[in-house]
């Protein structure tokens, strides 16, 4: 079973995507780290965030076994990251090593922008999770603040929505909502009450497919 989870940063995409994984016994692959990953190591070697060639050699360098989500967590990674994440020949090779990596028994939740679009289209349960901009904002504060960081409300948000403007507006696989799947807003749900109706919507999908 392929459970396709996508949805803008912070609005609890990965939380639910490790618990789901963890409730149904399947792997799990949180995309977003992928594409920073990428970001890191141009950074790390100096490179143009604009060097496609660069970014493509980057690509056959990234283990994803090995991706460190704490290492890779910074606020200016994130940012790096979608920049990148427009750059055609970067999605192309990540996405092969991405969907390979879903359709391996027994399946897998994989979580980012273009999983139920690009990615995975056949999936069995595609989700995207949402939330209000401030709710996201306040999520990815809080989180930075438990890290230890000291970035505002105010420049969270603004870089929420910058993102979001990116990611939605880009060329190559932009984040949008696949037709057949399930929209799940978050602003009102804490991550337990957001995680029961996730379980709820795949067991539902389950049950649709035993029938046949
Ligand atoms: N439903 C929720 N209500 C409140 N906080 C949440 C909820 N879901 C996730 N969070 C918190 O919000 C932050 C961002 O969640 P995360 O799962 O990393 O989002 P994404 O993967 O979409 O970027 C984390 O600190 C997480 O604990
Ligand atoms: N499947 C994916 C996953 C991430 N990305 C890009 O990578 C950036 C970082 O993704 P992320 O999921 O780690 O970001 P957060 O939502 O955790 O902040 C996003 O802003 C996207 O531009 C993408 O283009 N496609």
């Amino acid at each position: 079973m392929i459970i396709a989870i996508d949805g803008p940063a912070a609005s609890g995409k990965g939380t639910m995507a490790r618990r789901l994984a963890a409730h149904f016994g399947l792997r799990y692959l949180d995309t977003g780290l992928t594409y920073r990953a990428v970001a890191q190591a141009l950074m790390a070697d100096g490179a143009s965030l604009d060097d496609e060639q660069a970014a493509e050699r980057m690509v056959r360098d990234v283990d994803f076994e090995a991706m460190d989500r704490t290492a890779l967590s910074e606020h200016a990674v994130g940012e790096a990251a979608s920049r990148i994440a427009v750059l055609p020949g970067v999605r192309t090779a990540l996405v092969e090593q991405q969907r390979a990596f879903a359709e391996e028994p027994p399946g897998a939740v994989l979580d980012g922008r273009d999983i139920g679009t690009v990615v995975c289209p056949h999936a069995l349960v595609k989700l995207f999770v949402t939330a209000t901009p401030e709710a996201r904002a306040r999520r990815r504060t809080e989180e930075m603040a438990a890290r230890g960081g000291s970035v505002t409300y105010d420049d969270v948000l603004a870089d929420l929505r910058r993102r979001d403007e990116r990611d939605s507006t880009r060329a190559v696989a932009p984040l949008a909502v696949a037709p057949d799947a399930v929209l799940l807003d978050t602003t009102d749900l804490d991550i337990d009450a957001a995680f029961r109706a996730a379980v709820d919507i795949v067991d539902a999908a389950v049950r649709s497919q035993d029938r046949g």
